[in-house]
Order: structure tokens, then sequence, then C-alpha cells
């Protein structure tokens, strides 16, 4: 039987007192609550504590988003409560090594987010190798809002890597369909919830569209 595919919130907010709300609301059809790189630089991972004694039954994500001292910045993400943290696949791979291997000793996880990456494909191989746990097939608030954006180049990419993978990049219901059928293991949405009148109600519609 197929692995339900997973849905991660992103929370891409400045406070903890509105990611706790988010994340009440979204809780009921969501499986990892994302703590959004934003988020994280306002308030410290102090945030992520929050989050998971509120959620200890989620996967907690911190979007560390590391580009150097992976072990260092891992340990201290993880210490704080998160189940899975992100390093950069522009990152060295010693990089990358060192947040695994804090990972490791903690029974945690990393993904590495393919964010900037030109041969994303290839590079979401390596992190494998490396040990991560899967890679984002990702573009970012900034490359969304580029004229003619859409997700097909990170579902392509996520087709022919042939690894574990999560789709980030203005998912919502209705492109969720793509993301399933491209065969991500877990859909990320960010602004399609948080920007939704009822988060809940929005969730739960992302969920129905990927089950
Ligand atoms: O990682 C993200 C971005 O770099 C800002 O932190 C977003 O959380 C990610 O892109 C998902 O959000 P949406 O694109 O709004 O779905």
């Amino acid at each position: 039987m197929q692995t339900p595919m997973k849905i991660q919130f992103a929370m891409d907010t400045l406070t903890t007192a509105q990611a706790l709300e988010w994340a009440a609301a979204a809780a009921p059809h969501v499986d990892i609550l994302e703590l959004g790189t934003p988020l994280i630089k306002s308030e410290g991972l102090a945030a992520v504590t929050a989050v998971k004694a509120a959620h200890p039954d989620k996967i907690i994500l911190a979007d560390l988003k590391t580009m150097d001292a992976g072990g260092l910045e891992a340990e201290i993400a993880f210490d704080a409560g998160a189940d899975l943290v992100t390093v950069l696949g522009t990152a060295d791979d010693s990089t990358i090594a060192g947040a695994v291997e804090t990972a490791t000793r903690h029974g945690k996880g990393v993904v590495v987010d393919l964010i900037g990456v030109e041969d994303k494909a290839l590079r979401a191989q390596q992190a494998v190798e490396l040990g991560a746990e899967f890679v984002e097939m990702h573009a970012g608030l900034d490359e969304q809002a580029q004229e003619g954006y859409s997700l097909d180049g990170l579902l392509t990419a996520g087709r022919s890597a042939g690894v574990p993978f999560s789709v980030a990049g203005g998912v919502s219901s209705t492109t969720a369909g793509d993301v399933k059928a491209a065969g991500a293991q877990i859909a990320v949405a960010g602004g399609a919830l948080y920007s939704a009148e009822d988060i809940g109600s929005a969730a739960e519609e992302l969920r129905a569209a990927v089950a």
C-alpha cells in the first residue's frame, strides 16, 4: 500500500503568538509544522520550543536554511525541540554531512532545501547519499513573484531525481494533485493556508486534494 502523502504547513510569520494560532487551526489536517525562516530570525529557537510544546504529536521542522556550521546549527535546533532541520543544497557537502551526523545522534532528520540550485535532480541524489531524509524541491517567495512562474520545473526535477522529496513553491489545493502525481512524499503549503480566511478549512481542503 502506498504511504499517504504528508502535508507540511509553512508558517511564515514574525511572531510566536501568530504561529501558535495558525498551528492550532491547521493541526487536525497537517503532519508537519514548519517554523519559517523569517519566524526563527524574528523570535529565535524559542518559537520552535513553544510550537513543539503545544503540538508534541506533530513533526516540527525548523527551516534554518543552514549554509555553514551544519552540525552546530542542527544541534541547537534539535535541543530546542525540532524533529527536522533544513540545510541548503548550495552548501558544501561537509555542511550537509555535519548536520546529518548531529541528526543521527539525536534520532532526528535533515531536509536539504534545493532553493537556488540549478540542477535540482542531481543535487537531490547527492543530498540523499549524504544522509538527508528527503529534499525540498523549492522555489522561494521571490522566485514565485516573478512573471511566468509555475511549479512545473520543480515537479519535473522531483520526478527525475528518484529520491524522497517535498515540493514548496506556492502549493495550494488546486496544484496539490499535480504534486502528488509527480510522486512527492510531502506537499508544503504556506501562503495558501495562512492567507485563507479559515485556515482549518483550507488545510482540510488541501488534505482532501492529496488523499
Ligand atoms: O520556505 C519558504 C520561503 O523560503 C520563506 O521562508 C516558504 O515557507 C515556502 O516557500 C512555502 O511557502 P509558500 O510558497 O507560501 O507555499
